[in-house]
């Protein structure tokens, strides 16, 4: 229940944008509670959600009837879905847009502000493990939380940098599409808390369409010549979105796309200069308020130099040779006795990142090598290239759950001695290690549960 009413001068802008009937239905709909929604990762094993209604403009989201506690399912843990609202999954439809017009090409996508996740763990999927996914984030506690949710969902593909927009530009030309969902005044949110509408002003927009053209501007380089820019917001108004992006065509040399979606989808076009946004409004979609455009830059970056510099062979040591399912395709490098596994198509696009950005996380991270022996990473069994040489473990809910709070499991005397995977309903937790009379639990501190779980439940 929101005790907070929708800010004044908002209803006032409101009524001018739309027409009076439509008016009074936007309105009315705050008064519904947001609806739940989660997008499946089909890389994983997760079928409760499948029975729900689909989201019409993205295959593996669902809406749900009710919103579920996602910290008490071990599913939620494994990265086999992420809640997200349901209009961002429109971001789906729009990249197989840009698939086509590619004719199929792996792509090379960045994910400019990408905390939590939501948009990154979405473009990962789409990818199928094809191309490179960048998610960054620049605000230091968030871009824990993106580097969590992406190690969760296991994409081997991905790298997660905590970098300001304007970094990008020392890589010119290096991504095909810009993912820019940018921070706005969130007027869409206006029905998912107090706080959204607390700290709306007319003021806050126009510094937030500041911001953005800031953002927008400092990045554009990073994008090739005929590469895609996906602006969104979560905002109605027109300076955060048809206006910036009139400012943006004014400024560089980019051209709007036409998008067409089909008429029950309930999305409203924006016409905007010879192409359209398309904008979610929440008494007519299924789904939170929202604005998306597709833009084709149509002028060439400065020019990049891909990082020629030949690379040492590395040895792999032996015990890491069988821990992936297509060891070949990958590169391997160690950094402080970790060692990780990279696409090799895309080892001269990282050791350029490593150059300009700052780095959480690229590719697989396979585990230490150091005087104790082979120690995996936790992001090896989350990842979906982690083989099964692995003995598993499966784990009833509540046992799961109590791994999942760092609890370690009940060893049998029968079980030898070495790394186990946990796994859940068939999804993967994380690593125990057996070290005879009891399991070592190997699950991230910082990630554990820590909500009291009750054992009736
Ligand atoms: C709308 S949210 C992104 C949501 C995310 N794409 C998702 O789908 O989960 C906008 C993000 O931009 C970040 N941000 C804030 N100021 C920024 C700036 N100056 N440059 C780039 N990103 C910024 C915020 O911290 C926030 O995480």
């Amino acid at each position: 229940m929101i005790n907070q009413p929708l800010p004044e001068d908002f209803l006032l802008r409101m009524q001018q944008q739309l027409d009076k009937d439509e008016f009074n239905s936007f309105v009315e709909s705050f008064a519904n509670d947001s609806l739940p929604s989660v997008r499946l990762n089909p890389a994983k094993k997760e079928e409760r959600f499948s029975q729900y209604e689909q989201v019409p403009w993205c295959p593996h989201g669902f809406y749900l009837k009710e919103k579920p506690v996602f910290t008490l399912d071990p599913a939620f843990h494994a990265g086999a879905y992420y809640p997200q609202e349901g209009s961002s999954m429109v971001l789906w439809h729009l990249l197989e847009i840009i698939e086509k017009e590619e004719n199929g090409r792996a792509l090379k996508v960045l994910d400019l502000c990408g905390a939590p996740g939501g948009k990154s763990t979405l473009i990962a999927s789409f990818l199928k493990g094809e191309g490179l996914v960048v998610a960054n984030e620049v605000i230091q506690s968030r871009a824990r939380i993106l580097r969590e949710n992406i190690i969760k969902w296991g994409a081997p593909n991905a790298v997660v940098t905590q970098s300001d927009p304007s970094a990008f530009a020392k890589l010119p030309g290096l991504f095909d599409v810009m993912v820019v969902d940018a921070p706005c005044s969130g007027e869409g949110m206006f029905r998912k808390g107090e706080v959204a509408r607390r700290e709306w002003s007319v003021e806050n927009t126009r510094h937030c369409a500041v911001r953005q053209r800031r953002i927008l501007s400092d990045s554009w380089d990073s994008l090739r010549e005929n590469g895609w820019l996906i602006y969104s917001t979560c905002t109605f108004n027109p300076e955060e979105n048809e206006e910036n992006l009139k400012w943006l065509m004014d400024e560089k040399r980019a051209e709007i796309m036409k998008l067409e979606v089909p008429d029950d989808w309930g999305i409203t076009s924006v016409e905007i200069s010879d192409g359209n946004g398309l904008a979610f409004y929440p008494h007519k979609v299924r789904g939170e308020g929202f604005f998306v455009a597709l833009l084709q830059k149509k002028e060439s970056p400065r020019s990049f130099k891909t990082n020629s510099a030949k690379r040492k062979p590395v040895k792999l040591p032996q015990e890491l040779r069988s821990l992936i399912r297509n060891p070949d395709r990958y590169t391997y490098f160690e950094r402080n006795e970790l060692w990780s596994a990279f696409p090799e198509k895309y080892m001269n696009a990282l050791q350029s990142m490593q150059k300009q950005l700052y780095l959480l996380h690229a590719g697989i991270p396979l585990g230490t090598v150091g005087r104790k022996g082979f120690v995996p990473d936790h992001a090896l069994a989350m990842s979906w290239e982690c083989s099964d040489n692995f003995p598993e473990l499966e784990l009833s809910e509540a046992e799961a759950l109590r791994y999942l709070k760092g609890e370690p499991p009940v060893t049998e005397e029968s079980l030898g001695r070495g790394f186990f995977l946990i796994s859940c309903n068939r999804n993967r937790l994380g690593f125990v290690k057996n070290v005879g009379n009891r399991f070592n639990n190997l699950y991230p501190k910082e990630w554990r549960i820590r909500m009291r779980i009750n054992e009736d439940d």
